[in-house]
């Protein structure tokens, strides 16, 4: 069935963009639905028939891709203001769409759903990251979820997949790394954006893979928090405060005046599986 443009439903439901609230929205269809058909191009396959976790669907832009792909969407929106028109998409694709009035934050994930689900967002920067590592840095692996596929700005997108011995290789990208493919699946001009952000985009795709044998997830954030807390200083320095850290580079035979970015994802995992 047509659905009315967005920019209209924006201006029905007096949709203003709330800058507290990160609210830039994306109002190309044709620009949504190749972000709603990643999950089919890169993996893990269509979203036809599939559960879909979508945070922060607004006037429902991305939601309505989703629901187009044949997803069955849960959707957690923090602005009340959005939910007419959230459910108005309720009504032009009956059942499937879920909507949950709240703060992504504070919701476990997993119990909305019974079985595996894709993720899908646009979220303000800040939220973002902190639900990023939250999906990344799940203790028991494979994940629930069966691939993320996320908005960031661009140089927060270009950290997670950054590749060692560069200026973005850290935290962000060791997590995102680690055990999954995390790549940079689109740019997205800040033009495509109402209103538009100051700085460029970027869609993450992310799907698990598996995980080393013997490296906790603890262990391993420990080791790349001390050693990118101080990305300039030699590993022997930064490490020194990780109990057998220094013994380990030994072990290993990782020379101890390297910088923690000239490291390989590899490498940090030995080091953490030998103090795992
Ligand atoms: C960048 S806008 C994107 C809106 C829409 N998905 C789009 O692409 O046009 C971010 C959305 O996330 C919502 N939001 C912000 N923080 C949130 C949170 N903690 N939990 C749930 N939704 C949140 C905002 O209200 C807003 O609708």
């Amino acid at each position: 069935m047509s659905l009315p443009p967005l920019r209209e439903v924006i201006a029905r439901h007096g949709l203003s963009a709330s800058k507290a609230l990160g609210q830039n929205f994306l109002l190309d269809e044709q620009l949504l639905d190749r972000i709603a058909a990643l999950p089919a191009k890169l993996g893990p396959g269509p979203l036809d028939g599939q559960d879909v976790l979508e945070i922060g669907p607004g006037p429902g832009g991305l939601t309505r891709a989703l629901l187009r792909a044949g997803a069955r969407v849960t959707a957690i929106e923090m602005d009340r203001r959005c939910l007419p028109a959230l459910a108005e998409l309720d009504e032009a694709f009956p059942g499937q769409l879920t909507v949950i009035e709240g703060d992504a934050m504070a919701i476990d994930h997993d119990s909305l759903f019974e079985g595996p689900y894709a993720v899908a967002a646009n979220l303000p920067y800040n939220v973002g990251t902190a639900l990023f590592v939250r999906w990344m840095g799940a203790e028991s692996w494979p994940p629930r979820w069966t691939s993320l596929t996320l908005m960031f700005q661009q140089e927060v997108a270009q950290r997670i997949v950054a590749a060692p011995d560069t200026g973005a290789f850290g935290r962000l990208a060791v997590l995102g790394q680690w055990r999954a493919e995390a790549r940079i699946a689109m740019k997205v001009h800040r033009s495509a954006f109402t209103p538009p952000p100051k700085v460029m985009s970027a869609v993450v795709h992310v799907t698990p893979a598996a995980a080393p044998e013997g490296v906790s997830m603890r262990v391993l954030a420990r080791v790349t928090e001390a050693a990118f807390g101080q990305r300039r200083k030699m590993l022997r320095q930064s490490l020194k405060g990780v109990p057998g850290a220094l013994e380990a580079l030994d072990a290993l035979g990782i020379d101890p005046s390297r910088r923690a970015e000239t490291l390989t994802i590899a490498e940090f995992c030995a080091v953490a599986h030998a103090l795992s």
